[in-house]
């Protein structure tokens, strides 16, 4: 921190106070937020939120259901107590949790200035009102500041300085004693990735940023084509004189300006594009229907991700490229009609650009066989990893390499069709032009012409070649986008379903129940849970597995589903558990249908241990994993919750073996979990969801009779409502 900022941020909270909002009236303000923010709002509230929490440390949690009912979604910014200012100054907007001399309350975070010293906020009397960023830094960083904060103040209150330096070196010896301590900085408040793409690209200004591109590209032009017919027409006509100079070097140098404006513009653009089409293509992986991620396989994943990035880039310079392309043609179309080949010139360069096009839509076809073998290339490298150590033990080693063989075969056929098309293309483009320039210019030359009405074909000539050429480089990366797309595409269409219950216009979308609405205990003389004749087939499988299947569960039972191998349990299990949905039939949680539950409201109600072929341990720490299904970021509470559950399932010892103990890290790249300890973990990380319903599917299979005992004891006390899956 500099000095200034220092003595900006010595203030103290309270001049906050009447800037912030209750924690009562943080919905209140998270709306209030969205309509100056310009984020799209639903037209009518059908979904419940439930009341405004009294303890702090629950105020997300609810805030993100007031925002998730809002369409909207809050991202938080997890930092040290340093790095607070830091965070906020990209934080907005945001609702912070600040803490002043009423206790833990909710700024409203519009804008912080261009300077990075004061910062808009939206009072609870809903008028916008600029305070110092330092106000709102210290409000949050006193957060995490309490026993410490009482400490150094008693400390200073012995030493006699003046006001001023006291309160300085109350945040200097703050700042070293938390240095490393975290805290929620910030929640940014943001439309879900699964929204409406117009709604994302109206909160991204495309359009006038688009527009903006487009009116430098021709200014840009405009500076190009004067100093040409400048320097030209001297040249020509013999006149060269210091004037013509001077006025030739003012357009040159007036388009430099220019063009770095442009290349912002289009960088910042293309960034903020690029952002959205990976949170969108993220968020599609993580909703994709699991039996049809599964039926690609893991490698095809892989792949598909992989040509995500080729999408993007080619996209994004292909748009771009195009866009100033046309610009150009269209610059240099005009130019050729008033050379002296007029409407002749004009037809020969139009009907050369569409030769280009028939050619660069031929090359569509090359590209897709060329893509498609790399998908296929990807997808069985990865399986070929996934299975390498049985194929070590299984498979004769001359056999290893035979289909490898094949698909580089395949593939660099591919590859070579698609170089030789493409270098087809660029060589029309660029060769082809020789001719439609004469076009442009011989007339004029031909009939006598004078030197300057020449020097205009000659210029038209120049700008419809490097027009022409962009164009085609353009269209092959936009053709190529497309066909990329198209592998992509499964992803792009999950993320937007996924956000189709959050529709923003709350035109198609159903009332639904936010985990809070249904926190309280479930009454025990009602059912839990009730399966009402499901019926279940896989699209790839001629007979069903699941038919009619039924089943009432009340609050407090515990219920073991016991089958033949293929009898379809755990596919019962994925439906309880939300992973899929029923062909038809019934699923009513605490007698509403799943449909009415969001994805959130429905896991905060029941989870599951999965089979072990379904579950992982995630390279991180043992915490982490063992609270991946708890709100980030993990409370001591949370931490401490975790270590008792693992001493209860006899991993108390494991604890003590690892050198950072719950904190070391596990996974491939960590310590080694046996079988049977991470079949605990995973109970574990069940349990710690704190559900009203546990399903644990062939979960004590690795497990000796001892330790088996001891974990279905613990099972049996922490889950409320039970189903354990097990063989017969
Ligand atoms: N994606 C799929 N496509 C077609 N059939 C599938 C698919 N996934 C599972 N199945 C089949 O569905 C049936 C039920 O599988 P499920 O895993 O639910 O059985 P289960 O009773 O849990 O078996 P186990 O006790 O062996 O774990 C099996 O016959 C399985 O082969």
């Amino acid at each position: 921190m500099t000095r200034a900022s220092e003595e900006r941020a010595a203030r103290p909270a309270e001049p906050l106070a009447g800037l912030v909002w209750p924690m009562a009236r943080g919905a209140e303000a998270l709306e209030a937020l969205a309509r100056s923010a310009g984020l799209p709002l639903p037209r009518t509230r059908a979904k419940v939120v439930g009341q405004a929490p009294t303890d702090p440390n629950r105020l997300g949690e609810w805030l993100d259901a007031a925002a998730q009912s809002q369409g909207l979604e809050l991202d938080l910014a997890y930092t040290r107590h340093g790095e607070v200012e830091k965070a906020l100054l990209r934080a907005s907007p945001a609702l912070l949790d600040v803490v002043t001399s009423e206790g833990v309350q909710v700024a409203a975070l519009l804008r912080v200035s261009a300077s990075g010293r004061t910062a808009r906020v939206i009072a609870p009397d809903e008028t916008e009102r600029d305070v110092p960023l330092a106000w709102l830094t210290s409000g949050v960083q006193a957060l995490v500041e309490g026993t410490q904060a009482s400490t150094v103040d008693r400390v200073l209150s012995r030493a006699a300085m003046p006001e001023p330096q006291r309160l300085l070196a109350r945040r200097a010896l703050l700042g070293a004693q938390l240095a490393n301590t975290h805290l929620v900085a910030s929640r940014t408040l943001r439309l879900p990735p699964g929204a409406r793409l117009v709604h994302h690209l109206k909160a991204l200004s495309t359009a006038p940023r688009l527009a903006l591109v487009l009116v430098l590209a021709i200014l840009i032009q405009v500076c190009v084509l004067s100093a040409w017919w400048l320097i030209g027409r001297g040249a020509f006509e013999g006149q060269l004189d210091h004037g013509w100079l001077w006025a030739w070097a003012l357009m040159g140098l007036t388009a430099v300006p220019l063009q770095a404006a442009l290349a912002w513009t289009q960088g910042s653009l293309a960034l903020d594009l690029s952002a959205l089409l990976r949170r969108r293509l993220l968020a599609g992986a993580l909703a994709m229907p699991v039996d049809e991620a599964k039926r690609g396989g893991i490698g095809e994943y892989v792949g598909r991700t992989f040509e995500s990035a080729g999408m993007e880039q080619m996209a994004l310079a292909g748009s771009f490229t195009s866009l100033l392309a046309v610009v150009d043609l269209t610059l240099a179309g005009s130019v050729t009609l008033s050379g002296p080949a007029g409407m002749l010139g004009l037809v020969a360069l139009g009907g050369y650009c569409v030769l280009l096009g028939v050619l660069v839509a031929r090359q569509s076809l090359l590209f897709r066989g060329w893509t498609e073998a790399r998908v296929v290339m990807t997808h069985a490298l990865i399986e070929r990893m996934l299975g390498h150590r049985t194929r070590l033990a299984q498979e004769q080693p001359s056999r290893w390499h035979e289909e490898e063989d094949q698909e580089l075969a395949r593939y660099s056929d591919a590859s070579e069709r698609w170089d030789a098309g493409t270098a087809r293309v660029t060589t029309l483009a660029r060769r082809g032009l020789l001719p439609v320039a004469i076009i442009a210019i011989l007339p004029g030359v031909l009939a006598g012409a004078n030197t300057a009405s020449i020097a205009v074909g000659v210029g038209a000539a120049l700008l419809g070649a490097r027009a022409v050429m962009s164009l085609a480089v353009g269209a092959l990366a936009l053709m190529g986008s497309r066909v990329l797309f198209s592998a992509v595409r499964p992803m792009l269409d999950a993320a937007r379903l996924s956000g189709a219950a959050g529709d923003q216009d709350g035109k198609d979308a159903a009332p639904q129940v936010t985990p809070l609405a249904a926190t309280e205990a479930p009454s025990r003389s009602q059912a839990l849970l009730e399966v009402r004749d499901v019926y279940f087939k896989h699209p790839a499988s001629p007979r069903a597995v699941l038919e009619g299947a039924s089943v009432v569960i009340h609050p407090g039972e515990r219920v073991l589903l016991e089958g033949a191998s293929g009898s379809g349990k755990s596919t019962l299990a994925s439906i309880l558990t939300g992973l899929r949905r029923q062909g038809s039939g019934v699923v009513l949680l605490r007698g509403l249908d799943m449909s009415t539950w969001t994805q959130d409201g429905w896991g905060a109600q029941i989870a599951g241990a999965p089979q072990f072929h379904e579950n992982h341990i995630i390279s991180g720490t043992l915490a982490m994993n063992l609270l991946l299904g708890r709100a980030w970021p993990h409370t001591q509470d949370d931490v401490k919750l975790a270590r008792e559950l693992c001493e209860e399932l006899g991993l108390g010892d494991l604890l003590q073996r690892m050198p950072a103990g719950i904190l070391q890290m596990v996974g491939e790249r960590g310590w080694q979990l046996s079988h049977g300890e991470q079949s605990r973990i995973f109970v574990a990380r069940a349990l710690l969801q704190r559900v009203q319903v546990v399903v644990l599917d062939e979960a004590f299979g690795a497990l000796d009779p001892v330790t088996m005992r001891k974990v279905m004891a613990c099972v049996e006390q922490r889950a409320p409502t039970l189903i354990v899956i097990a063989h017969p």
